[in-house]
């Protein structure tokens, strides 16, 4: 718990809040709806993120790029977002997620590089509260968009949602239990993960992901993020019907990145 009794999700949030309400550099922060979908539009087509991970190997594995994170600290101090990149497009990833919240060391400019530098769908990982954030991700090159379910009143998920399909961005509706998922579901998203971190507490359930798979239909995409920390750890999700694994530190932390990435695809 932080401090004054606030969750560490609700700290996270609070910040993106204040920086969303301050003057902003891009002329998005100040444009109506339809202004916003209008310049949406204009933008180059995303690819398809969803489409990747049902097409290739299963499960699919989204390698994500990850400096350092409120939980574990630095990660990997300076790590340059084109190497790691190249590294992990070269080691068998389906897709990637870039993390673009300063409380990660991360931020849009690495987004920016990592579409740059290779060819994989990327999810921009973020936590996204309104629509100038969709647009901005996707002007730096995000294919697919987090959403998480606890941050979002029912209503604002489902616009939130709804606004990103109108721009042809796909959604990860991020969950941590049953009627989250319910949730996600009825909102639309058809690209469901179960995060094993509670985002309020840091703690980690090893077990979460495969318990709830029961609950999401084959014809959504199900992911099991976090708390990947060995091959056997991926296994186990794999045989507990995950169709794609969101993987960071064990990779972020690896002596060599695209050698544990390649590692890990092999043996599934
Ligand atoms: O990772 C954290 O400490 C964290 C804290 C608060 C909100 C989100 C957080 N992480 C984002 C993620 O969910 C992970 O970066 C992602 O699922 C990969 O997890 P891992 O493979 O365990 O690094």
């Amino acid at each position: 718990m932080s401090d004054k009794g606030s969750t560490y999700l609700d700290k996270i949030l609070a910040a993106k809040r204040a920086e969303l309400a301050a003057p902003r550099a891009t002329r998005s922060g100040a444009l109506t709806d339809r202004e916003l979908l209008e310049l949406g539009a204009r933008l180059p087509r995303p690819r398809d993120f969803i489409g990747a991970l049902r097409e290739g190997p299963r499960p699919g594995i989204i390698a994500e790029f990850k400096r350092a994170s409120p939980s574990a600290g630095a990660l990997r101090e300076g790590a340059d977002a084109r190497q790691i990149a190249m590294l992990y497009a070269a080691g068998g990833a389906t897709c990637m997620s870039v993390l673009c919240d300063k409380h990660f060391q991360g931020s849009l400019d690495d987004l920016r590089t990592v579409r740059q530098s290779v060819a994989l769908p990327l999810l921009a990982k973020d936590f996204i509260l309104e629509k100038t954030q969709i647009v901005e991700a996707k002007r730096v090159g995000a294919d697919c968009v987090l959403l998480i379910v606890a941050a979002l009143p029912a209503p604002q998920l489902r616009n939130l949602i709804e606004f990103s399909h109108s721009l042809e961005m796909q959604v990860l509706c991020e969950t941590r239990d049953e009627a989250e998922i319910d949730r996600a579901m009825a909102a639309g998203a058809k690209l469901i993960g179960v995060n094993s971190r509670d985002l309020q507490t840091f703690e980690l359930d090893p077990d979460r992901a495969a318990k709830l798979r029961k609950y999401v239909p084959k014809s959504f995409t199900y992911v099991a993020e976090s708390g990947v920390r060995s091959i056997d750890d991926a296994l186990r999700l794999r045989d507990s019907g995950a169709d794609a694994l969101l993987i960071g530190s064990y990779f972020m932390t690896a002596e060599h990145p695209g050698e544990a990435l390649r590692e890990l695809v092999m043996a599934l």
